[in-house]
């Protein structure tokens, strides 16, 4: 090709500059490992899964996987924080609610219980003094997740890219895309500017990553789906905010919807709370402003309705982003089952921004051959099965 080949020789490329991606180098930057994190827009972009000022953190979990991995993450951020210099963590508490005698419930509050995370367990008749202007349905149990916050989600992209760069041997190409990947002892990655070698490869590339994977054989079931980020107006300023200590919100099973249903306290446009359905219709990628179903939003508007009587039933503004979710909800964590020193990060479902950090650790522990610091076994290519197609 007229490409020319960089003469570097990296440790590692790192292919996606989204969360994980920048978590993930950033970990390897700071193991002293030469470093290239490619990413195909230039930065930052809004058109993948990271970006948007808040997520939800939390350790409010069923699986105790997730809540083993969310305590080192908690103190991930904490670091992060620190060494940026920038708050990334406001703490406001999770309410969830959901149907009291159910499973998923249930689980979740024995999870909680057995994990002794600080928890409150609210009864039906002293919700309404705690949490005002919320209806509680028939049937659901509430508990506060007392730890649980808002990330501030862009602020924190910004950080670790940052300090991925200023560590020695860190290199960030944006607005590079990578169109072709040769596996082997050094990996080769084409872009659509430059072609580099890596020893080892790390593929975390949000929505795209199954186009990636075709490159090296592989396939894993993976939807992607349009999330329509909906914005809801106060009727009285303030009701739900941050300010007023309104908490983020989870409605398991809600009566509306298949899917959960969830909220963030009014912060980052003044006036304006967030509240989003977990499920999206299916998209290609790049086609995504071309996906213009509002199921999800008719669901919303029947709960905003019903259960948070001071927001304007309409929302007042939509944006967009992605889910990439697997059959079971739990993030691919993985080698490439054929090329050992090709690493997998994907499939996060709509819930990874929270275990950012922890994931660019495993991930980087992943490429570097070591020995990764927690059980990996939710987190397999193999659990798929017949699902996962090798085209080799
Ligand atoms: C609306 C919404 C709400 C959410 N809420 C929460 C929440 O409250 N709490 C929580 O923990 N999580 C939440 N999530 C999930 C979380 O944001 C995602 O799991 C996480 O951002 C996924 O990050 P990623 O790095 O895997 O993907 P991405 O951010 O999509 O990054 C992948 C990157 O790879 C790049 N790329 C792809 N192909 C190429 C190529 N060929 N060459 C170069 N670069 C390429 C893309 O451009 C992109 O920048 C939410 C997600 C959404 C959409
Ligand atoms: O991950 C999270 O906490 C959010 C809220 C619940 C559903 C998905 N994302």
């Amino acid at each position: 090709s007229h490409l020319e080949m960089s003469s570097e020789v990296y440790d590692c490329i790192v292919i996606g500059a989204g969360i994980q991606g920048s978590c993930t180098a950033y970990q390897l930057a700071k193991n002293k490992q030469k470093t290239l994190l490619l990413e195909q827009f230039v930065l930052p972009h809004s058109r993948g899964s990271s970006h948007g000022q808040t997520r939800v953190i939390r350790k409010t979990y069923e699986e105790d996987f997730y809540v083993q991995m969310m305590h080192e993450s908690y103190e991930l951020w904490a670091q992060l924080e620190r060494e940026a210099g920038v708050e990334l963590y406001r703490r406001t508490g999770l309410l969830v609610m959901g149907p009291e005698n159910g499973e998923g419930f249930s689980r979740l509050k024995a999870t909680m219980q057995r994990h002794k995370i600080p928890t409150v367990f609210l009864e039906k008749q002293e919700f309404s003094q705690h949490i005002p202007n919320v209806n509680l349905a028939d049937g659901n149990g509430a508990l506060i997740d007392t730890f649980a916050g808002v990330l501030y989600a862009d602020r924190a992209l910004r950080a670790v890219q940052r300090l991925f760069q200023s560590c020695g041997g860190g290199v960030i190409k944006d607005g590079e895309k990578v169109i072709d990947i040769r596996p082997g002892t050094e990996v080769t990655v084409t872009t659509d500017s430059g072609v580099y070698r890596g020893r080892s490869l790390v593929i975390t590339a949000g929505p795209w990553a199954n186009t990636l994977l075709t490159h090296t054989g592989l396939q894993l079931p993976l939807k992607v789906v349009k999330i329509n980020v909906c914005y809801w107006k106060e009727k009285i300023p303030g009701t739900y905010s941050v300010g007023q200590s309104f908490p983020c919100f989870i409605e398991m099973e809600p009566i509306e919807g298949e899917y959960d249903i969830y909220g963030l306290p009014s912060n980052e446009y003044p006036g304006l709370m967030k509240v989003c359905y977990h499920m999206g219709s299916e998209t290609e990628p790049d086609e995504r402003d071309k996906q213009t179903d509002r199921g999800d939003i008719d669901i919303l508007v029947r709960f905003v309705t019903r259960c948070l009587p001071g927001l304007v039933p309409v929302p007042a503004v939509v944006e967009s982003c992605m889910y990439t979710v697997t059959p079971d909800h739990n993030f691919v964590l993985d080698s490439h089952p054929t090329y050992g020193n090709i690493i997998i990060g994907a499939g996060f479902s709509g819930h990874g921004f929270k275990f950012g950090p922890i994931i660019g650790k495993l991930l980087s522990q992943l490429a570097m051959g070591q020995v990764p610091s927690y059980d990996l076994s939710p987190f397999r290519i193999q659990r798929f099965q017949s699902h996962a197609r090798s085209s080799l």
